[in-house]
């Protein structure tokens, strides 16, 4: 592995629900390298969405440290850009000020700023719709929107919370190829969360699989398959297989099982790489 990039060390978050503390994560550890695409995979309430808030700097660990190259993340930055389910676009603005709002933050001159957003409108392809509302947009592309806005700052790291959860399975695998295309060109450390485990094995280097209550990394299995990738290919299907695996012990229920793959029994081979959570 390159040299870690995104650590998380000893990483508790606890909440309080009713009265009643809520251990959401517990002792989370976790080395990422610099431009490696890292997936996150759990069941519902597994605290998923909670270590993506905290790699963001958006919410604060009970417990433990994060750092981005060396930094403590307390705070969110434009070295970090996020992108969630819904693109969050304001229906009031055009496609290109929506993206400018990624630069909100910056110093940058103005036309400076302007050039970064035409670039990322291009980079997702999106350069003919900049004068455009949300509205005149379908899902997709307003998904699109919501990626260049989370890339416009040109952070060296990207978060994604099921960026295309709320997709049909065509646009979905049509964004999942432009976002690797993305990562591949642009050299971005890449996190995302998602539900779905044929995404995370064809876009993962490694897939982290969580445990729920409270939440905790049960396994990191790395995809170790050359890239483009072949959906369909048996080294995709046997990841999968693995990630399932994993999965069915912790009781999750995902969409792969739902659509009625079977996790295969590999015969405890699945390459357990605990010692890298630590
Ligand atoms: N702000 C908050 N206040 C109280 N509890 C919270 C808060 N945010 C998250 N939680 C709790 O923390 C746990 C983890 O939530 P989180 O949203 O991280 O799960 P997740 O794995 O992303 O779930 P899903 O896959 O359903 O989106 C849940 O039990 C949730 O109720």
């Amino acid at each position: 592995m390159n040299r870690p990039h995104l650590t998380v060390e000893h990483i508790t978050r606890q909440f309080q629900i009713d009265g009643e503390p809520l251990v959401a994560l517990d002792d989370i550890n976790l080395d990422i390298a610099e431009g490696e695409f890292v997936t996150i995979v759990g069941a519902s309430g597994c605290g998923k969405s909670t270590l993506l808030r905290l790699f963001a700097g958006l919410d604060v660990a009970t417990s433990g440290t994060i750092r981005h190259a060396g930094e403590a993340v307390n705070e969110p930055s434009l070295d970090r850009g996020i992108v969630f389910q819904e693109p969050r676009l304001f229906p009031w603005l055009t496609v290109e000020k929506n993206v400018s709002l990624g630069l909100l933050n910056s110093r940058l001159p103005k036309a400076q700023k302007s050039e970064l957003v035409r670039d990322h409108l291009e980079l997702v392809g999106l350069s003919r719709f900049a004068n455009v509302y949300p509205y005149q947009l379908s899902g997709g592309m307003a998904q699109r929107a919501g990626i260049a806005r989370g890339l416009v700052s040109r952070p060296n790291v990207l978060l994604l919370d099921e960026p295309f959860g709320a997709l049909d399975a065509i646009t979905k695998a049509h964004l999942q190829d432009e976002l690797e295309e993305i990562w591949a060109k642009e050299n971005i450390t890449m996190v995302m969360v998602t539900h779905d485990v044929e995404e995370a094995v064809y876009l993962g280097d490694r897939v982290v699989v969580m445990s729920p209550r409270p939440g905790r990394i049960r396994e990191i299995i790395p995809v170790r398959l050359a890239r483009p990738r072949r959906r369909t290919s048996s080294e995709i299907a046997s990841a999968r297989d693995r990630v399932l695996k994993s999965l069915h012990a912790t009781g999750e229920n995902t969409q792969s099982q739902a659509k009625g793959s079977k996790p295969s029994d590999d015969g405890g081979r699945t390459e357990r790489t605990v010692a890298l959570a630590r």
